[in-house]
């Protein structure tokens, strides 16, 4: 029987952990955080929940739009949110949601041991003093937040985001630091739950891995709602006064708040795990490298997730994890292809996107037609009052196979499977158009843009 030893509990980790024992091998996780990893415990899953917050308090307070009275003590309309339940109900979720993967992955036959690894050789990984042969080895150790020497969270006022389940009160002025996917989420996050925010952001715009038109909406909807969005700039160092936090700029000003959010990018968990030693290359970053079926420079060691700095998302971690497995463990492997990833980023309203960009369309990569269809003409998107958004789709020139696609509105994260499958399956722009959307929907702009690009067609 084959044995195989998973370093990290995370998606990459579990997700192949679940394979490999359908497959009949003999598997153990070794885990120092709980199985679920940052993204269940820290990351992914409380930041989500705490978004949910976030965005039901932003409906509540806008309620009265659409006729709504919510009548308070004093007269005055007050949403208010109590911190410490919010984050009791965050954590409480997110272990739970450890503990089902724990039970899951437990009820397949994978023993699981709490603790920290390394690999000793290619063929054996230490847990403390106990030694574990492996046939295959799969490194899934995820990344952590990377930090600036003159900015070190101290997780009282400057937090990175791992701190922040542990408050027990609102930051009354939140100062975000890095306006890519996550400091984006945050600072909408907190703006919703009532702190009042202004993000740093190093860049032109935020979000620059996003679409443009995406970002540039999505900045809009923060600058509408009170953010201070200071573009163009770098956090320089951040001080703890005692009473809150000054944030230096690189063009010389100063901020002030209560509390500094530190998201300035990801370190990988490759350090001190015997793993040049063990003849696996790490990139300059730190970042294990891998080929599309995981595997390493190493035989027999495969990686996976964020440790491999490949697309870091939860889902790209669990495929490349499950690669290595069907890869390792002899089966038949397609290898991973990041051309039909769908990601969302959890702003409001939604950014969730598929397949080939407009800039791949503007660069000459691919040659593509586009259409970008604005939300507030779709009948649903006004009865809801979320006219902010739109739906892009790329269909490949000649033969109108959708390539890609951006949605920015309400639940978008949902809405983007239509899109993915049609980018998955090579369907065409004449498909989705002929397809029955429901009257009235936010889905009815995916198909009206795919007439639309019927229309453009050239005979
Ligand atoms: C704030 C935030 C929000 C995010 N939201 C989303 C989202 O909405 N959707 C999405 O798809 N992705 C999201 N991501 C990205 C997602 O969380 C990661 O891509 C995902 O966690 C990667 O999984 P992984 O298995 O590689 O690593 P991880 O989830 O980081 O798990 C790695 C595990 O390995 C353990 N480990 C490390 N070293 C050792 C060792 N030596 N021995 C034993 N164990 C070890 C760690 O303790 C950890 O438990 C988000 C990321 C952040 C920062
Ligand atoms: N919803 C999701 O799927 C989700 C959510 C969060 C994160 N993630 C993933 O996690 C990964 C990491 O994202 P991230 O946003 O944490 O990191 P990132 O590296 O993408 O962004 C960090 C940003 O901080 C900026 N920055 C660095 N130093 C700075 C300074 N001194 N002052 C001001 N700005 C500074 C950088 O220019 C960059 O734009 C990404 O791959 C992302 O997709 C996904």
């Amino acid at each position: 029987m084959t044995k195989v030893v998973i370093i990290g509990g995370g998606p990459g980790g579990y997700e192949a952990a679940l394979v490999a024992a359908q497959l009949g091998a003999d598997v153990t996780v070794v885990d120092r955080d709980g199985i679920g990893g940052a993204c269940v415990l820290t990351d992914c899953v409380p930041s989500k929940t705490l978004i949910a917050t976030s965005v039901r308090s932003t409906y509540v307070r806008e309620s009265a739009r659409l006729g709504i009275e919510i009548p308070t003590a004093d007269g005055r309309p007050d949403v208010t949110v109590d911190l410490r339940t919010v984050n009791e109900r965050v954590k409480r979720l997110a272990q739970a949601q450890s503990d089902d993967t724990a039970a899951r992955v437990l009820k397949e036959g994978v023993e699981v041991i709490p603790g920290e690894a390394r690999l000793v050789d290619p063929s054996i990984v230490a847990v403390g003093d106990q030694r574990i042969r492996a046939d295959v080895v799969l490194v899934a150790t995820g990344a952590h937040p990377r930090e600036l020497p003159s900015a070190r969270p101290d997780g009282e006022r400057i937090l990175t985001w791992r701190h922040l389940y542990d408050l027990t009160e609102l930051p009354e002025r939140l100062i975000v630091v890095g306006s890519g996917v996550t400091g984006a989420e945050f600072a909408n996050a907190y703006q919703g739950l009532g702190s009042e925010v202004t993000l740093v952001s190093s860049r032109e715009r935020v979000m620059p891995t996003q679409d443009a038109d995406a970002a540039e909406v999505l900045e809009g909807v923060f600058r509408r709602l009170g953010m201070t969005v200071l573009g163009k700039t770098r956090a320089e160092s951040v001080t703890n006064t005692g009473s809150g936090v000054v944030v230096t700029l690189s063009d010389g000003r100063t901020v002030e708040g209560s509390h500094c959010l530190m998201t300035v990018g990801m370190i990988p968990n490759t350090a001190n795990l015997g793993l040049e030693e063990a003849g696996v290359r790490l990139d300059k970053g730190g970042f294990v490298q891998v080929d599309r079926v995981s595997r390493t420079s190493t035989p027999g060691v495969y990686a996976a997730g964020d440790c491999t700095g490949v697309n870091m998302l939860a889902s790209v971690a669990a495929m490349q994890g499950r690669i290595a497995m069907w890869h390792a463990l002899g089966e038949a492997v397609s290898p991973l292809k990041l051309s039909t990833v769908a990601s969302t980023v959890f702003t409001h309203p939604e950014l969730a996107s598929v397949g080939a960009t407009e800039e791949d369309v503007r660069s000459g990569r691919v040659d593509a037609r586009v259409v970008n269809l604005p939300l507030d003409t779709n009948p649903r998107a006004k009865m809801t009052n979320s006219k902010d958004g739109f739906v892009k789709l790329i269909c490949r020139q000649q033969t109108g196979i959708i390539m890609g696609g951006v949605i920015v509105g309400p639940r978008a994260s949902e809405l983007i499977l239509g899109v993915s499958v049609a980018v998955q399956q090579r369907l065409t722009v004449d498909e989705i158009a002929h397809t029955f959307s429901v009257y009235p929907s936010l889905s009815g702009s995916v198909t009206e843009a795919a007439r639309s690009l019927m229309q453009a067609s050239p005979e």
